[in-house]
């Protein structure tokens, strides 16, 4: 669903990523991790077609990427919500950005499934980061993309709602399936959501080595399991 091939990328001298060839099959996901500064959010702001890559090519379900398109959702770590806007309008928002026609149906279901039923006419403000980064969550569904792209979206709440959303987004991906790219620091969120997670070496971002979790679903944190493959990533990051 997702292939780079050969994908390098520069700002003003900073030789950020350098050859980068990955896919991300229509079902998979991706976790990619990495030291601060590896170029993690650079590589998904290029498949987002925020950024043009300096060299290499990618696609998306075999067209190349050329600007934010409605296929593709995108989240970051800020929730990034309108403040004059309703929740609903809010969830709507791609709708209108793409022009799809009538979906408050579907975005009232989203916001009930995501336990957010009855604040639909509240504002940004009125809700706590977990519930505005939920909205969020629901904004990037509604459009029913085929590749979700996920910058940390969950490192700025606390460590609860941190892990309550993370086993949503696992029900999300088991429900529906999708091609994910994640961007996470935090290993444990990687092992318990990854079909394979990228780890990239920096100066310039590199793929390092890419894991294969191999586990099956659902997953919990905590689960023995999953200790090894967290022993992995460590020792991978401390090479990398
Ligand atoms: N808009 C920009 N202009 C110039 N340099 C940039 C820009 N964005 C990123 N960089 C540089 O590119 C490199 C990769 O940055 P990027 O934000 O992709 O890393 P990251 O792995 O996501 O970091 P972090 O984990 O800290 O979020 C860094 O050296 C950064 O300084």
């Amino acid at each position: 669903m997702i292939r780079l091939s050969g994908v390098s990328h520069s700002f003003d001298g900073v030789h950020a990523l350098d050859g980068i060839d990955l896919e991300v099959g229509e079902h998979e996901f991706v976790a990619v991790i990495g030291r601060s500064g590896c170029g993690k959010s650079t590589l998904l702001r290029l498949v987002a077609g925020l950024l043009t890559p300096s060299h290499g090519r990618i696609l998306v379900a075999g067209s190349p990427v050329t600007r934010p398109r409605r296929d593709v959702s995108v989240m970051f770590q800020r929730p990034a919500l309108l403040p004059w806007r309703t929740v609903l309008a809010n969830v709507l928002l791609p709708i209108e950005v793409f022009g799809l026609g009538d979906h408050r149906e579907r975005a009232h279901e989203l916001l009930e499934l995501a336990g957010l039923g009855g604040f639909e006419q509240r504002r940004p403000h009125e809700l706590s980061g977990g519930m505005q980064q939920r909205v969020s969550l629901c904004r990037s569904l509604i459009q029913s993309p085929r590749v979700m792209l996920m910058d940390e979206p969950f490192s700025a709440l606390d460590a609860i709602t941190r892990t309550e959303l993370s086993l949503e987004l696992q029900r999300v991906q088991l429900a529906q399936p999708r091609a994910v790219m994640f961007v996470t620091h935090s290993i444990d969120e990687a092992v318990l959501l990854a079909d394979r997670i990228v780890v990239l070496s920096p100066r310039p971002g590199r793929i390092h080595r890419v894991v294969e979790v191999g586990l099956a679903r659902p997953r919990a944190l905590g689960q023995v399991e999953l200790d090894a493959v967290s022993r992995e990533l460590r020792g991978l990051l401390v090479t990398a």
